[in-house]
């Protein structure tokens, strides 16, 4: 990201947060904006780089791994799965205490998806 890119980007940020506190940038004399244009450019830029998956490595990190899974993670797995599949909504609260494979769930739910 470049000086200019990077400025852009900073500026947008404080700008959000005045602007949730009822200010902005140009109450401020002599502060500069962000650069609007510049600022859509980056947004893209990094949905790009967000959305660039590499999906042939995330299947395979899924194939390899949806066979481990234990029963109460696969119990989890399906029911996520099938709500996505059916593009229903839903909300999922996953605990354990530590160690018990969260994580390892999370990284196969989200090489599926
Ligand atoms: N079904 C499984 N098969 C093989 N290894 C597993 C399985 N579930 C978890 N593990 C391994 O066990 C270890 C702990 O799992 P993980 O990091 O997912 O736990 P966690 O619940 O997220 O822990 P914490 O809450 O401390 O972050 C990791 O090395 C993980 O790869």
């Amino acid at each position: 990201m470049s000086q200019d890119e990077l400025q852009a980007f900073c500026l947008l940020e404080i700008e959000k947060l005045l602007q949730s506190n009822g200010k902005s940038l140009r109450n401020y004399a002599g502060m500069p904006v962000p650069n609007n244009s510049l600022v859509s450019q980056i947004s893209n830029l990094m949905l790009l780089r967000e959305l660039q998956y590499d999906t042939v490595s995330l299947t395979r990190e899924h194939d390899e791994n949806v066979s481990k899974l234990n029963e109460e993670q696969r119990v989890v797995y399906d029911k996520i799965i099938d709500c996505v599949s059916n593009k229903r909504h839903g909300f999922f609260f996953v605990y354990g205490f530590g160690g018990t494979g969260k994580t390892f769930l999370y990284r196969i739910l989200s090489a599926r998806l």
